[in-house]
């Protein structure tokens, strides 16, 4: 199977991890919490943006991403999820941005006296082209705020989390690293590379592309 070969102590992988995205802040973020603690690198493509339940969105995307890479893929699909309504925008939170912005996004709340929201990261871990993804699943809980800090990166200015007075845009970089989503979700996919221990013996040919 491209990119993988069993071994007696383990699976080989015989190429680095690439991590797919479209998401230059994504890939920021991904990089400054995984550090040195996986050998991956990114590629930008645009994956399609799919409809359903965040676990199957976020399968199917390293699916899709595994047969294009032809090799180990890492991808994550983010949802904002305000409990008023039920979990929406939740995968949909990209397109309600790009419509409606951060006040249309305060604006879907007016009628509800709950503002509580999360913020959910799922991982999935595709060894290659037609392995089964595993999934990782990260959630921060807090509540949608009118926005407030830096506007660089998505929803950051209004989510506030839980704990917390500051959003995710006022909170240093570093901080929002250590209790967010991502990094929850990641944590795991951190785990489960050292439980699985799998041997990198990455090929030349395949090396800092
Ligand atoms: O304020 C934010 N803080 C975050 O921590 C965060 N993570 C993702 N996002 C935004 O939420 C949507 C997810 O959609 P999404 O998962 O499909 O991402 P994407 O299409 O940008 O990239 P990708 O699918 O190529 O990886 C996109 O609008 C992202 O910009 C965030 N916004
Ligand atoms: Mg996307």
């Amino acid at each position: 199977m491209a990119g993988i070969r069993a071994a007696a102590s383990g699976l080989v992988l015989l190429r680095p991890v690439t991590f797919v995205t479209g998401n230059a802040k994504k890939l920021e973020e991904v990089r400054a919490i995984l550090g040195q603690s996986i050998p991956f690198h990114s590629l930008k493509l645009d994956i399609p943006e799919l409809q359903g339940e965040p676990e199957e969105i976020s399968k199917e995307k390293a699916r899709l991403a595994a047969k294009e890479v032809n090799g180990p893929v890492l991808v994550e699909d983010t949802c904002l999820c305000f409990n008023a309504l039920k979990g929406l925008p939740g995968p949909y939170i990209k397109w309600f941005l790009q419509k409606i912005g951060h006040e249309g996004l305060n604006k879907l709340l007016l009628g509800y006296e709950d503002k509580s929201a999360y913020a959910l990261c799922v991982f999935s871990l595709a060894l290659g082209p037609n392995v089964e993804p595993v999934t990782f699943v990260g959630k921060t809980m807090g509540k949608i705020v009118p926005a407030r800090g830096p506007n660089d990166f998505g929803w950051d200015p209004i989510f506030q989390p839980d704990g917390y007075e500051q959003t995710y845009a006022e909170m240093p970089k570093a901080e929002k690293n250590k209790i967010s989503h991502r990094s929850k979700a990641l944590a795991l996919v951190k785990a489960h590379f050292a439980e699985a221990g799998y041997i990198f013996q990455i090929e030349p040919s395949t090396q800092g592309d």
